[in-house]
């Protein structure tokens, strides 16, 4: 179990690159399944989640070329289909959540495929209906084994067809669409996730020959082709780690510049950190936050009642911010009630920052109230254990402006989504030690 060792306290100061998404990385490497041609991907993060998925891919028998620092190629010409009938399979797939993602393209391409129960965040219960109701509308027989929990579907050929999502997935829609691209006819997904990560992948399937409309949209509307093509593409910035970002300059009141954001795709994100009285200038594509001496004072609403910020689907605010949200607004002015409708078990983590000294009351496994100490008293050091990547960051923030030295503990939860997140805090000033 790894450790970070943090001397907190100390103001920091300087330029921030984010790495490329990686909700959007678990999406795009799984489209490299689709075609027998080449794809070469660029701003790749370089971190756990990430690498088991393109190692789990290189076991599948796609040809992997690393080509720079964070650009690969693929080719996917001679896949082995029977890695997933292995043992072994059944280990690597149940790594991440975003190995689920597999499944459509092999579906599509190769009418069958198979997965183990996901892993990713234990953040409560992670369904997976949404993708296998989507597979069977599009003619898919299904079957689940759940003596070891292992999915499987398969068709001879996938056939368009009208589905309404029961929710707005993320992983189901991009699921769905990749299966939905090689089908027979015209598919008309309505209630689709619509994030910009999702957008991108459709983006890159018609560069890649299918044919997508109603992209950005809750309707997407598929024409399937008989193949797919190589293709280029770049994925964004990741906009959870841009958050991340914002929420350290606040709690340390650090000046800080996040370059390149691709601001337009950020949505609710600038507006919900705007609305806890953090300062954000956009500067070009940069995010320029000042220090916050004065400190940040939480907007009530326009009738003085006390502000919820709630995670929603896209254009909704993300589910994956609340919990760096939420420790922000323990230093803040003010009072707040974070409300994470998506999740039940992900904001058991503020124990911790109660016994930091946060005012914090967890009214129920989704709701806190936070009252802001404005900076009258510093939270204080501790030692604690990662439960899932975000409550780490949150942790980390914490204990980046607490007084004293902090330990977190099981920060492979952190590395999961955060590319040498010690070494780029460490550039910034920050007094932090893997140990
Ligand atoms: C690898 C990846 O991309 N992971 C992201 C993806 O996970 P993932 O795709 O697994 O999450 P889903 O979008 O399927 O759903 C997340 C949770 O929200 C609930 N739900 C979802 C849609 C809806 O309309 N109503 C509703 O209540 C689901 O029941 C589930 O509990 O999207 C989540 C929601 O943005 C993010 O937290 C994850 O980081
Ligand atoms: C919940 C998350 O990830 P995953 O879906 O991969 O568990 C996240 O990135 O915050």
């Amino acid at each position: 179990m790894g450790t970070f060792k943090i001397e907190g306290g100390h103001q920091l100061k300087g330029e921030i690159q984010p790495q490329g998404a990686k909700n959007e990385a678990l999406q795009i490497l799984c489209a490299v399944l689709l075609t027998p041609d080449k794809i070469t991907i660029h701003n790749i993060p370089d971190i756990v989640d990430v690498n088991k998925l393109i190692k789990l891919l290189a076991k599948l028998g796609v040809k992997i070329e690393k080509i720079d620092t964070n650009a690969y190629t693929f080719q996917s010409d001679e896949i082995d289909l029977e890695y997933l009938e292995t043992e072994q399979f059944k280990i690597d797939g149940s790594g991440l959540r975003g190995s689920i993602m597999i499944v459509g393209p092999l579906l599509g391409r190769f009418g069958k495929g198979y997965i183990p129960k996901p892993g990713g965040d234990k953040i409560g219960r992670r369904r997976l209906d949404t993708h296998f109701e989507g597979f069977i509308n599009l003619g898919a027989s299904f079957r689940y084994n759940r003596e070891d929990y292992f999915y499987g579907v398969e068709a001879e050929k996938l056939k368009g067809t009208y589905m309404l999502l029961d929710e707005a997935s993320v992983t189901g829609t991009a699921n769905i669409v990749m299966a939905a691209v090689l089908a027979e006819g015209t598919t008309t997904i309505y209630n689709a996730a619509c994030e910009p990560y999702l957008q991108q992948l459709c983006k890159m399937l018609n560069r890649m020959g299918a044919n997508i409309k109603g992209i950005g949209s809750n309707m997407l509307i598929i024409e399937g082709v008989d193949s797919l093509g190589g293709t280029d593409h770049r994925m964004l910035p990741d906009m959870i780690e841009i958050g991340s970002w914002i929420g350290l300059a606040a709690m340390t009141k650090s000046e800080l510049t996040i370059k390149n954001v691709s601001w337009d795709d950020l949505g609710q994100i600038p507006n919900v950190f705007a609305k806890l009285g953090i300062t954000l200038e956009r500067q070009g594509d940069d995010i320029y936050i000042p220090a916050h001496t004065n400190g940040y004072e939480i907007q009530n609403y326009i009738d003085g009642s006390i502000l919820t910020i709630a995670d929603a689907p896209w254009p909704g605010f993300t589910p994956d911010l609340l919990s760096i949200v939420l420790v922000v607004a323990t230093q803040a002015r003010g009072e707040v009630v974070i409300h994470q409708k998506m999740f039940e078990s992900r904001l058991f983590f503020v124990d911790k920052l109660i016994d930091m000294g946060a005012k914090i009351i967890l009214c129920d496994p989704h709701r806190a109230t936070v009252i802001g100490h404005d900076f009258k008293s510093q939270l204080k050091a501790t030692t604690m254990v990662s439960p899932d990547i975000r409550a780490g960051i949150s942790l980390l923030i914490a204990a980046l402006s607490a007084k004293g030295t902090s330990v977190i503990h099981n920060i492979e939860q952190i590395d999961r989504g955060y590319e040498n997140i010690d070494s780029r805090l460490k550039a910034i000033g920050a007094k932090i030690e893997r140990v």
